[in-house]
């Protein structure tokens, strides 16, 4: 226990976390990839013009939030990583609509408070929405209209979810970085030095392995995987084109959005820490 009255965290870890989560990404993408664009799922309509991706997105997370959803999220590291939820219990997911949601109907237990009372205003979902429809999406799935839509904005939400928790994991990094070199940490976060203490949270070589990693597990967890010998092909290495999503675009997106994202979120947590 720490002075809070939280759990230690380490950073192994919450590493440990990460790495589990890319699993779960990788699967969630690589299942909206099996429907084209589907754009009319997108597209301005009825109940005061949003779309149905969004209106499917509010309405989850309404429900979500009557079931206490993001107020005990204990159990969905427990599902990804069950021997090392002793030690890390997430807080609260983040919502990507926190206006208007419903207060929950269940009790709950709290658990341990392992973050600074500030982190719950801390989110990037603004950013990870864009991202996700703007960018994201055209690379992931080719042209076209299939009809399913329900279950394409079904799919988008998982997506979102996901990336979204990995995302804002960050907060737990940060937290457990500025336990490990509070020394370090604190004349930035007084100085308000937002460069200095990306800096110094940035660790290029993780980094470098995150993004050969994912890449490697969507080449492998896309693949077909059939009985027949496959031309004496070694089991592991399917060509990208034989792949249901290309896995450059999985490294991309760690690249150029996960991993930043996730350090922003560790910025913005840093800079209210000593709140
Ligand atoms: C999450 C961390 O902080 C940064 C972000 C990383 C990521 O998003 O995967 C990896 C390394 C760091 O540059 C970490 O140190 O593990």
């Amino acid at each position: 226990m720490d002075a809070a009255g939280g759990e230690q965290l380490s950073l192994a870890a919450v590493r440990d976390a990460l790495v589990r989560l890319e699993d779960s990404v990788v699967f969630a993408l690589l299942e909206r990839a099996r429907h084209p664009r589907n754009a009319p799922a997108y597209a301005p309509g009825c109940g005061g013009g949003r779309s149905l991706a969004e209106f499917f997105v509010r309405e989850a997370e309404a429900l979500n939030a009557k079931a206490s959803f993001f107020h005990s999220i204990h159990a969905s590291l427990l599902r990804l990583a069950p021997e090392i939820s002793l030690t890390i219990t997430i807080q609260e997911d983040v919502p990507f609509f926190p206006q208007d949601l419903p207060s929950p109907l269940f009790p709950t237990k709290s658990p341990p408070k392992v973050l600074h009372p500030l982190a719950s205003m801390v989110t990037v979902n603004d950013a990870i929405w864009k991202m996700y429809f703007d960018e994201l999406l055209p690379l992931l799935t080719v042209d076209g209209d299939d009809g399913n839509y329900a279950e394409t904005v079904a799919l988008d939400f998982a997506c979102l979810q996901v990336m979204s928790r990995r995302i804002h994991i960050g907060k737990y990094v940060a937290e457990v970085k500025f336990k490990d070199a509070p020394q370090d940490y604190s004349p930035l976060i007084q100085a308000k030095d937002s460069n200095s203490l990306m800096d110094l949270l940035t660790f290029k070589a993780v980094e470098e392995k995150v993004k050969k990693r994912v890449e490697k597990k969507a080449r492998t967890f896309g693949q077909n995987v059939n009985l027949e010998d496959n031309a004496g092909k070694q089991e592991g290495t399917a060509g990208d084109s034989e792949c249901k999503v290309d896995p450059t675009v999985l490294s991309k997106l760690y690249d150029q959005w996960v991993m930043p994202l996730t350090k922003d979120v560790e910025v913005e947590y840093l800079l209210r820490r000593l709140d």
